[in-house]
């Protein structure tokens, strides 16, 4: 009998699976490739939020226990996945500028809100009122990490590559059984595919698409990755990740015109040099309408959990809340109410 089962191998489904690694128990992940969430994703990771000039609660934990969990992560694939990298947000006016200074006294923010203004200048993005440099930032490079991290879960066998079928779980007081696996429990990690799963698809998981961009832009020769409504994050050989749209309605994870000409004019207003797009990708983030993530255990079944809500920070909280599911699980540790998915009515 394995410990867990794990449905869905996005950033929550992997992150859960290396929390098993860490705590020496055994898993089978199962998953197929109906969400792309985490593949499509920037991968940044800030624990400010600039438009709002406000920390997101816990932030700082959730920074400071994901570095070393994607340095672990990094030795068992072999291959590099956190980018540290600093974060500019283009000042907009002199007003603006005001307001870092202002944030910038909340104890809180400080240790976040560089105390200097850049006054570094990019030939192809203008800023004549300087930059904010956000500290403790940079991406992951997410497709590169899932596919390492399946291609290692494949070699320890670990990984099945299908889409769960849920009418063949069968429940039971003790344990679960899925085809011809047994375990103690199992986590159900879909994104936006819980619409799907009988047991948890009365939660409002509400989903918003995200579209953005490649673009090359060969004179660009940017450092550093630049926040002014839109992002732009460089990825090495002149390439550039440009987004991101938020759209509340279409719930389709297909790339629409109406998007790209949304990031097109963006792009334009903060760089002046030529550039080419490369590719255009969408995905839905797995949002909450109250902003918090979707953990916890099934109300009637006390084997069956859920790893889910994860929005639009799953770089930065899908560790944590790998985490804090494990150790309420096995410990019986409190998960927080403003998390916790019986903050929901069924
Ligand atoms: C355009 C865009 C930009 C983003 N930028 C950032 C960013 O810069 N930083 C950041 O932190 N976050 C970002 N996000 C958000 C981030 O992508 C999500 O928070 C995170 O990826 C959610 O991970 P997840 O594992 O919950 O869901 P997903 O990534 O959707 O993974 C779910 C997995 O479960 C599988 N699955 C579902 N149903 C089944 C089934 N029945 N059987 C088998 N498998 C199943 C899916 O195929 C998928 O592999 C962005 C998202 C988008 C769309």
């Amino acid at each position: 009998m394995k410990d867990f089962i794990i449905v869905g191998g996005g950033l929550a489904g992997i992150s859960f699976a290396e929390t098993c690694i860490l705590n020496n128990k055994s898993f089978m992940l199962i998953s197929d490739d109906s969400h792309n969430s985490s593949i499509v994703a920037a991968g940044l990771y800030n624990p400010v939020i600039l438009k709002r000039f406000s920390l997101p609660q816990d932030s700082k934990l959730h920074l400071d226990y994901m570095k070393p969990f994607y340095k672990n992560v990094e030795q068992r694939i072999g291959a590099q996945v956190d980018f540290p990298l600093p974060i500019y947000r283009k000042f907009a006016s002199i007003e603006e500028q005001n307001m870092w200074f202002e944030a910038m006294d909340k104890p809180s923010l400080e240790p976040f809100l560089s105390k200097h203004i850049m006054s570094k200048k990019y030939e192809y993005l203008p800023s004549p009122f300087n930059f904010g440099e956000v500290l403790g930032t940079g991406y992951v490079d997410t497709a590169s990490l899932l596919t390492n991290y399946c291609n290692y879960l494949n070699s320890i066998g670990g990984l099945m590559r299908e889409c769960f079928n849920y009418e063949e779980l069968v429940v039971s007081d003790d344990h679960v059984s899925y085809k011809d696996i047994t375990a103690r429990h199992i986590i159900f990690a879909e994104g936006f595919g819980l619409h799907a799963n009988p047991y948890f698809n009365y939660l409002p998981l509400d989903g918003t698409k995200g579209e953005l961009l490649i673009i090359h832009a060969l004179d660009l020769k940017l450092d550093v990755a630049v926040n002014s409504g839109v992002f732009i994050l460089p990825l090495g050989n002149d390439l550039y990740k440009v987004g991101a749209t938020y759209e509340w309605y279409d719930k389709t994870a297909t790339t629409t015109e109406a998007g790209r000409q949304e990031l097109l004019e963006k792009v334009s207003e903060l760089i002046t040099c030529d550039y080419m797009v490369v590719n255009h990708l969408a995905g839905i983030r797995p949002t909450v309408k109250d902003r918090k993530s979707l953990i916890g255990t099934h109300h009637k079944y006390k084997n069956v959990h859920l790893l889910n809500g994860l929005g639009t920070r799953g770089v930065m909280l899908g560790p944590y809340m790998a985490k804090l599911l494990y150790e309420s699980i096995e410990n019986g540790a409190v998960i927080p109410r403003e998390i916790n998915l019986n903050r929901f009515k069924v």
